[in-house]
């Protein structure tokens, strides 16, 4: 059996811009772009997932405001069902602690990375609202 995780991510605006992160090279999916976030842990919502993790990757500070369509993925060797939920950045200067690099970008740039491809259909759904 191949594992399954939920993971919780965020689409974060600062003023116009929304950020996109992307994954180390001795990370899973190395060097692909993805939204902050990960696996929820046991006893834990997915509003305190996200807060959470946000504060351990880039420490900063956001506010979560709506939840989209959650994504279901198989990649060859595991599983996900990706939770989005946009966010406002509220506070602090961004730390990458984890991450090989992050961006800002207009809406229409977000197109143009290389995303995860769980992600894919998310950014498809972000970019309809
Ligand atoms: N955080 C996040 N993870 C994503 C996205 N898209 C996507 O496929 N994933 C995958 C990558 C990871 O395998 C998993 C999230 O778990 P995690 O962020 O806690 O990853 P991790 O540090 O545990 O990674 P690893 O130690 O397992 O290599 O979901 C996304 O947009 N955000």
């Amino acid at each position: 059996m191949i594992p399954h995780y939920r993971v919780v991510c965020a689409i974060i605006h600062q003023q116009d811009k929304i950020l996109a992160v992307q994954r180390s090279e001795n990370m899973k999916l190395p060097l692909k772009w993805e939204f902050p976030g990960g696996k929820i842990e046991p006893n834990e919502s997915e509003q305190q997932c996200i807060q959470r993790e946000i504060k351990e990757e880039l420490d900063i500070d956001i506010e979560v405001l709506q939840r989209l369509n959650p994504v279901l993925h198989d990649y060859p060797d595991f599983s996900i069902e990706l939770i989005p939920y946009t966010a406002k950045y509220v506070g602090g200067d961004l730390k990458l602690k984890e991450h090989a690099q992050h961006r800002l970008l207009d809406k229409h740039e977000l197109q143009e990375l290389d995303w995860a491809e769980a992600d894919v259909p998310i950014v498809e759904e972000y970019l309809e609202v």
